[in-house]
């Protein structure tokens, strides 16, 4: 539905988006993530018609965008820095969009409207008050307003929750979920965050450089990570990688011998490797699996779960247990750990150049 294919924009000397691939799909949910600099506002600003690609193509349902002015393209964009009239009322702020000559609503209409989604959005109480006079997670919220009022092709959302506080972003999060299912209007939602983005999208596409490096539902984006900065991008605590070389009989070992693991893999004995692990995934004590054993270096406390950092030889991981499971812990104290074969990831080891890629294995 929204398809951009080698796109290439530079401002001076400085490569926005280099060659950038993207597919979002009728009707999806799609994040865009990636982190400061990544070419994400550029990849909105470029749908949106708001920037002209040096290079490549923008098709919007089929239809080749090249030449068509912004306010044609059908596509409503909410920016990170919100353009709302401070002096109107919140109400206005919402009406003007359907005050366009293309977009017009009958008055009783654009008033159920504008009532429905100050609803969703929770600012129902504040449709009088000036935006000058709201806080800004008010004031993000009226922005959110306004895009999502009119009918559009797509809504394109630029870190829409960034100013919200940790209790409301979860609250809107939701609801914006929600939004997007009741509407089934095709989005395309930026974040640098990877828990929104595997909270709300229906794919992610991960940006780096100016380049998609993965696309994919949330379970392929966790299960099978592109390289080891995408592994390192999607939960918290990060994922365990340990250094070490793969052995004549297909295993794994680290350099003081104090982790081996079996892993089948293709990969040539001798070969530099890091064998990624979630936190989650390692299991204190005796359970199905791989064992390994250690000893505790340090336990912090998350909340209802612990973070336990276990040292194996020279590298430590870290993995994540039930309090009552762990109270006893003290560090030094030995302890054996076990881990389900389909749960290691194998990658290359990282170079200065580029991180480690994924290595297939059984
Ligand atoms: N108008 C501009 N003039 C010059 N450089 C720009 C301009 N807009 C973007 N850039 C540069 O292009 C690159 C991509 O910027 P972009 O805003 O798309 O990144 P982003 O992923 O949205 O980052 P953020 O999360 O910080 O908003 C950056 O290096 C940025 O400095």
């Amino acid at each position: 539905m929204i398809r951009l294919s080698g796109i290439r924009k530079t401002y001076g000397k400085v490569t926005a988006l280099d060659g950038l691939e993207l597919d979002v799909r009728e009707g999806e949910f799609f994040c865009l993530l990636g982190p400061s600099g990544a070419g994400k506002t550029t990849t909105l600003k470029t749908v949106a018609g708001l920037e002209n690609p040096d290079a490549g193509t923008v098709t919007l349902d089929g239809r080749d965008m090249r030449g068509v002015e912004p306010y044609d393209r059908g596509v409503a964009m909410c920016f990170e820095s919100y353009a709302l009239y401070p002096h109107k009322s919140a109400y206005d702020n919402l009406a003007s969009p359907l005050r366009s000559p293309r977009h017009r609503l009958p008055a009783d209409r654009a008033r159920q409207r504008i009532g429905e989604i100050a609803e969703l959005l929770g600012i129902s109480a504040l449709l009088d008050r000036p935006v000058g006079r709201l806080s800004n997670g008010q004031r993000q919220r009226v922005a959110l307003g306004r895009v999502l009022v009119r009918p559009a092709r797509a809504f394109l959302l630029d870190e829409p929750l960034s100013h919200l506080d940790a209790k409301l972003r979860q609250q809107m999060r939701a609801e914006l979920k929600a939004i997007g299912a009741v509407q089934r209007t095709t989005t395309l939602y930026v974040t640098h965050d990877s828990v929104e983005a595997l909270a709300l999208g229906d794919r992610i596409g991960v940006i780096r450089d100016g380049r998609i490096v993965q696309t994919g539902t949330r379970e392929e984006i966790w299960y099978r990570p592109y390289d080891t900065e995408v592994a390192r991008a999607f939960g918290r605590p990060r994922i365990n990688l340990l250094p070490g070389t793969v052995t004549p009989d297909s295993g794994f070992r680290t350099a003081d011998g104090k982790v081996e693991l079996p892993i089948l893999s293709a990969a040539a004995p001798g070969t530099d490797v890091l064998i990624g692990v979630r936190p989650r995934d390692l299991t204190l004590g005796e359970g199905p699996g791989h064992r390994l054993t250690g000893t505790v270096y340090v336990t912090e406390v998350l909340g209802r779960s612990v973070e336990v950092t276990v040292r194996l030889g020279e590298q430590h991981v870290s993995l994540v247990a039930p309090r009552g499971e762990v109270t006893a812990l003290r560090p030094d104290d030995p302890v054996r750990l076990s881990v389900r074969p389909e749960n290691l990831l194998l990658f290359e080891a990282d170079r200065p150049e580029r991180p480690g890629r994924r290595i297939d294995h059984e």
